[in-house]
């Protein structure tokens, strides 16, 4: 059992690319830490650092309490799975297992009750005299994995070894090597920039933007706690609802969040209002799930009125978006745009991000001719359906935002923190 930890790791490569950036990372024995972010964000230069393949240009690498920089590959005892399934063809399954330990000079005995031990677990028992050429993408992913950890590494890391692989796959090998992680209990360290695998399969997630942390928590809390605008757009489908407003504080009576055509009032009895009052004139984003909207009769106190835009019906729900007057925010923080926006990604990874079905409108915003603004997206917000409704385009709904589940961000993207519901625990 090893811990890993890294210290002020920075990569930067001699085109002048900074591909990570400062990083500190604690990972304990035997967890699951997922490093999470869009493509380019540093994910594989930090796993290929760790597993010493790539020098840092500053700071530490530690396995355990020994500082490992300098250590070969070999010497960290690391396993690295990819997502190419990399299985030498002309062998059996028995045979890709057998090889790493044949290597290590492990006892024929030894041999064929390790690789029947590890077979069932990963679920390819009744394989082992296969070819690959004869295995499903699944079964030779499993296998692949098999033959990197069968050596029982100090560390295993993993880079996205599931996205070759259909959905409906990735769903089944998700839960399997989750299971099979937690079994064999080796400090892991899996690469993904696919927010699914992450919160499931991670005791806890690095989200990675621009080669910086921008948190390091639970799948739970990073979810219902983003630390930053950029966690709170990236992590949930459909995307969090990022709006732009005015704080209005009326001293002893309520705080106004104002949205433009609309607002949304918190009474001063809400000991969230404190907090907010600082930011009287200045604007704010807010943030509200699609979870914590519903929809409500006309005129309900506190609701907001829109009209519905487009609607996905995605079978189990459908996802109306409205047009409720507000102007979207964070949509530049998703693109990516920080100090150093990579010029080049592959093809195929890189919008994670949800398409529109059209470009997005925009209108003139206040502002005009001193600085401020000047153009700014209409705001598509997302509200919950039950699966098949009926939602014309272009029909008045009215819906009512659980105002407990209000995410709010400075100008600046950081997580505003407020006493009360919702309470954060940021960095
Ligand atoms: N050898 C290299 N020389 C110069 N720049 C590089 C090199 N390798 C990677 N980069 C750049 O470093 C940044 C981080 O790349 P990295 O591959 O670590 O990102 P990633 O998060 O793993 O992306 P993906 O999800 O697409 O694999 C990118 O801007 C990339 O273009």
């Amino acid at each position: 059992m090893t811990a890993l930890t890294l210290e002020s790791l920075t990569k930067i490569f001699p085109n002048g690319t900074v591909a990570v950036d400062g990083v500190d990372l604690a990972v304990a024995d035997g967890e699951v830490m997922v490093l999470l972010g869009p493509s380019g964000c540093g994910k594989s230069t930090l796993l290929r650092m760790i597993a010493g393949l790539e020098d840092p240009t500053e700071g530490l690498i530690r396995f355990d309490d020994e500082i490992a920089n300098d250590w070969s590959p070999r010497q960290r005892r690391v396993a690295m799975a990819f997502q190419d399934f990399a299985l030498y063809p002309h062998m059996s399954v028995r045979g890709n297992l057998s090889f790493p330990l044949k290597l290590a000079k492990h006892t024929p005995d030894a041999v064929s009750e390790r690789v029947a031990d590890l077979a069932t677990a990963l679920g390819v028992g009744d394989t082992l005299e296969r070819r690959p050429g004869q295995l499903s993408g699944g079964q030779k992913q499993r296998v692949a994995m098999g033959r990197a950890i069968i050596r029982e590494p100090k560390v295993f890391l993993l880079d996205e070894p599931l996205s070759n692989l259909d959905s409906a796959l990735r769903a089944g090998l998700r839960a399997e090597i989750s299971t099979l992680l937690r079994g064999v209990g080796v400090t892991t360290v899996y690469v993904t920039h696919d927010q699914t695998e992450a919160l499931t399969m991670a005791d806890r997630v690095t989200i990675l933007r621009d080669g910086r942390v921008q948190q390091i928590g639970a799948p739970n809390e990073v979810y219902r706690t983003p630390a930053t605008l950029f966690v709170a757009g990236f992590l949930g489908t459909p995307r969090m609802n990022l709006l732009w407003a005015t704080v209005y504080a009326y001293l002893d009576d309520r705080v106004l969040l104002d949205l433009g055509r609309q607002h949304l009032s918190l009474p001063w009895s809400d000991p969230r209002v404190r907090d907010l009052a600082r930011y009287h004139g200045e604007e704010i984003v807010v943030g509200l799930r699609a979870e914590a909207v519903s929809p409500a009769a006309p005129d309900t106190p506190g609701s907001l009125r829109g009209t519905i835009r487009y609607v996905e019906h995605l079978g189990h729900e459908t996802i109306a978006y409205l047009d409720i007057g507000a102007r979207a925010a964070g949509a530049e923080e998703q693109a990516g745009a920080g100090h150093q926006a990579p010029s080049e990604e592959p093809a195929g990874k890189r919008r994670w991000w949800r398409r529109r079905p059209e470009p997005a409108r925009t209108e003139q915003a206040d502002g005009g001719g001193d600085g401020g603004r000047h153009e700014q997206r209409v705001a598509d917000f997302a509200l919950r359906l039950a699966p098949y409704g009926t939602a014309p385009v272009g029909q008045a709904v009215s819906v009512l935002p659980d105002l407990s589940q209000l995410h709010v961000f400075d100008r600046h993207g950081m997580r505003i923190r407020t006493r009360g519901p919702g309470a954060s625990r940021t960095r």
